[in-house]
């Protein structure tokens, strides 16, 4: 029977990553998605440019929007400060069960909270769930369509503090055109674009970076 590409994926993890090395688990995908298979991480240029962010804000709080195998929460986790705490989301459970392994495997699961489901019915229970008042980073990387309603939904939500930052990656390819107009021309965000690559290829893409003003 064929396995599928995130069980694959696990399954190098589990042969070449160093358990509870969050490093070496990242590299492993990277190296991996690089010379065997490509596969829809952040990556590893693109990832540098997420890690400087997550370094510079250090959220108490943060949201990831699409999980899939559990690259970039275990890249996030890595450097969150000690009781901060990630929240992802995944609502396929082939990928939900393959990223809570990866990240177990990564040992950062103290960090990280994967709730399995859709983001839009989410979003709007995630004050009452989790006792949050408002997300200080999140992170956009799952359908690219719903980029724009998840972000007018946690703004309603009040997931959005002044101040609190939104990362969107492949806003260039596959791209995100509707999100990049709202947060651009929004008086209510400062937005910058960060230049990289589609993960493992030449093909331009890029992340942006929203600051919310509230
Ligand atoms: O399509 C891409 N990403 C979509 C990611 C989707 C992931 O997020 C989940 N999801 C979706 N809506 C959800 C709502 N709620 C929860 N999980 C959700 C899906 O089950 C999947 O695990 C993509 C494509 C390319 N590419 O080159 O083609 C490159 C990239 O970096 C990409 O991120
Ligand atoms: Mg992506």
């Amino acid at each position: 029977y064929g396995s599928t590409r995130p069980e694959r994926i696990l399954a190098e993890v589990k042969s070449k990553a160093t358990r509870g090395d969050a490093r070496s688990v990242v590299d492993t995908i990277d190296q991996y998605c690089r010379h065997q298979e490509w596969a829809m991480n952040v990556g590893d240029e693109k990832g540098t440019i997420l890690d400087s962010i997550v370094c510079e804000v250090k959220p108490r709080a943060m949201l990831e929007l699409g999980t899939y195998c559990g690259y970039s929460a275990v890249r996030i986790a890595s450097l969150l400060p000690p009781n901060s705490r990630l929240i992802t989301m995944e609502f396929n459970p082939v990928f939900a069960a393959i990223a809570r392994q990866v990240i177990a495997w990564a040992g950062v699961e103290d960090k990280v909270v994967l709730i399995e489901g859709p983001s839009g019915d989410w979003i709007p229970k995630m004050k009452k769930e989790f006792g949050l008042t408002s997300f200080d980073l999140v992170f956009l990387d799952h359908w690219k369509d719903c980029y724009l309603p998840d972000t007018k939904l946690m703004e309603e939500c009040g997931l959005l503090r002044t101040g609190s930052i939104l990362v969107a990656d492949n806003v260039i390819c596959p791209g995100a055109p509707d999100y990049l107009e709202y947060v651009r021309g929004s008086p209510r965000y400062e937005s910058k674009y960060f230049r990289s690559h589609l993960e493992y290829t030449r093909v331009e893409d890029g992340i942006e970076k929203s600051v919310f003003l509230g």
